[in-house]
């Protein structure tokens, strides 16, 4: 189990990740403004420059090349070679899902929050077309989306114009309303004839790669393939839609060709550079899905590991610390199968804060003070996970988080079950963790109870139509496998095995999706796949 640590509760099981050793130390990453380094920036953003052979870069949109001829004289030459993209090979991109361990919904409203990247990841096929194919496709077979755009079509000049258009580096914190409205036409043709529920579902994918790619994009983009498998539940508050944006901003900024690495040798300023870049592009699409999120599910998507978030100012970048030493926590993922909205949930909560200011206001501000007591109590030297008296402590932190949610109204009849069973048999504490209002609940285990105790709720769980999740805890964040091909060992059958669409495509079920492309396999990480990792 590659050193993490599991827990054994009569059937599958959920591990955490073994922490290296205790320490209290963390740091606080605030990255303001982007310091680019020639490698990082995108041909359509960079001055012209002379190439080695003489041409002059920067002659997209039909333009002439300058080029200095043997004289010293400037000549014209034609266009021969349209400049975009450099064709990239195809790649693939994956991102994790996360659990909100304390302080959802106060994260919405400026409070901190404690989340940690899952082992449950999704992967996305980029695979770039010859240049004749003036096509961009979506093959979202998760949720059954399929939808393809003539590139020409798309609505570039909207989002290129200069009172909107948005560089790759920027900040950017709201929607823009006619951006948003210039899509319109292009979503209405996804999915025809699908009910509406799957029509809005579809719609909130699309937008949110519509609005990245018009935005990062230009006209000359190559036509391209995004084909995404993922393992995360959809909608069960394990941030699917946050793992999903991850990849798509990553793969866009790929193929714009600003992002550098992931490699090995990357200096520390330079990773937390590009994973600050691809957060930003992230939460745009994860505005597109949402609304209102606060940030804190692509936040830990793209960095992976676990972190206390908290974005006070919605115009500035948010406080992220990581919290490097998270402790080997016995915990327990459970889904209700009880289908929620994290849109509707947000918003539930925004109209309690108008309709009664002071006592939201009140609520929130105990649920940052659980957050805040339970980072320090995770982050003390003498916190020790295998310790009944430290378990307790977080316990009952837990305990009190999911209270105050309850008092928001985000609850459900079937988190409160699940809560019901686990506290009353002394099994340990449970809260809802994400939006609420169906979803998962996440169980901290008592040490110590009998094997017959987790028996019994294992089989309660089950008849009353729960699923229990194996994952683990303090992930990677977001990786990179360039080009699409896994080695798997030189003795392996499968050594250089490329991976195609077709391939992706048949991948069966969540087994399969890890088998064929998973950044772990059997005997461990897979080199193949590299990350961007923030290190203390
Ligand atoms: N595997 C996937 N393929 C395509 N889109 C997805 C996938 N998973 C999530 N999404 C998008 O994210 C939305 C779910 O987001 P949300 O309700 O916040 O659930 P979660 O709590 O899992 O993030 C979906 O409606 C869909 O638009
Ligand atoms: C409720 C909230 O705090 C977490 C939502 O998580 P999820 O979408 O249910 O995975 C919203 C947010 O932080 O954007």
């Amino acid at each position: 189990m590659n050193g993490r640590g599991r827990i054994n509760f009569g059937g599958p099981s959920i591990s955490t990740q073994k922490a290296p050793s205790r320490s209290s130390s963390s740091t606080s990453t605030q990255i303001d403004t982007p310091s680019d380094t020639e490698s990082c920036l995108s041909s359509q953003d960079m001055p012209p420059k002379i190439n080695v052979n003489g041409s002059v870069n920067g002659a997209a949109n039909g333009m002439e090349k300058l080029s200095v001829n043997g004289e010293g004289k400037k000549k014209r030459i034609p266009n021969i070679r349209k400049q975009s993209s450099a064709m990239l090979p195809p790649f693939i991109v994956s991102a994790p899902g996360k659990v909100i361990v304390f302080g959802e919904h106060a994260v919405v409203h400026g409070k901190k929050a404690v989340a940690a990247s899952i082992s449950l990841r999704s992967y996305l096929l980029v695979t770039p077309l010859s240049k004749s194919k003036r096509t961009i496709s979506l093959r979202f077979p998760d949720i059954n989306l399929s939808h393809t755009w003539d590139i020409n079509e798309l609505p570039w000049s909207t989002f290129a114009d200069p009172s909107k258009k948005k560089y790759y580096y920027e900040l950017v914190t709201d929607l823009d309303p006619e951006l948003v409205a210039a899509l319109e036409p292009h979503l209405e043709n996804v999915s025809k004839g699908a009910s509406e529920d799957m029509r809005k579902v579809h719609r909130n994918s699309a937008s949110a790669f519509l609005y990245m790619l018009l935005s990062l994009g230009n006209p000359e983009f190559p036509g391209c393939q995004y084909t995404l498998r993922s393992t995360i539940p959809i909608g069960a508050g394990l941030g699917s839609s946050a793992s999903v944006t991850v990849c798509l901003a990553s793969a866009l900024l790929k193929q714009i060709q600003t992002l550098a690495g992931p490699h090995r040798d990357m200096p520390p300023d330079e990773v937390r550079l590009q994973v600050e870049r691809i957060n930003r592009w992230a939460f745009v699409g994860e505005m597109c899905i949402h609304g209102n999120p606060s940030g804190v599910d692509n936040t830990v998507a793209t960095q992976g590991r676990a972190v206390v978030f908290q974005r006070s100012d919605y115009t500035k970048p948010s406080r992220v610390t990581p919290l490097w030493n998270f402790p080997e926590l016995p915990l327990l993922l459970v889904d209700t199968k009880q289908t929620k909205s994290t849109a509707f949930e947000v918003a539930k909560v925004g109209n309690l804060k108008k309709a009664h200011p002071a006592i939201t206001e009140s609520i929130l501000h105990a649920i940052d003070k659980v957050s805040e007591a339970a980072a320090e109590l995770i982050s003390r030297e003498d916190f020790d996970s295998d310790e009944l008296s430290s378990i307790e402590e977080l316990g009952k932190l837990m305990t009190i988080n999911h209270g105050l949610l309850v008092a928001l109204g985000v609850s459900h009849p079937r988190l409160d079950r699940i809560r019901e069973l686990v506290d009353h048999n002394g099994i340990g504490w449970t809260k809802l963790t994400g939006a609420g209002g169906g979803g998962c609940a996440i169980t901290l285990l008592k040490p110590g109870v009998p094997q017959e105790k987790l028996d019994q709720l294992a089989e309660t769980l089950e008849e009353e139509g729960y699923e229990k999740f194996q994952t683990t805890l303090g992930c990677d964040g977001v990786g990179v496998l360039m080009p699409a091909v896994l080695k798997n060992g030189i003795d392996d059958d499968h050594g250089g095995e490329e991976i195609d669409q077709d391939k992706f495509l048949n991948a069966d079920g969540i087994e399969g999706v890890e088998e064929l492309v998973g950044v772990h396999g059997e005997d461990g990480p897979r080199e193949d796949w590299k990350f961007w990792r923030v290190e203390e």
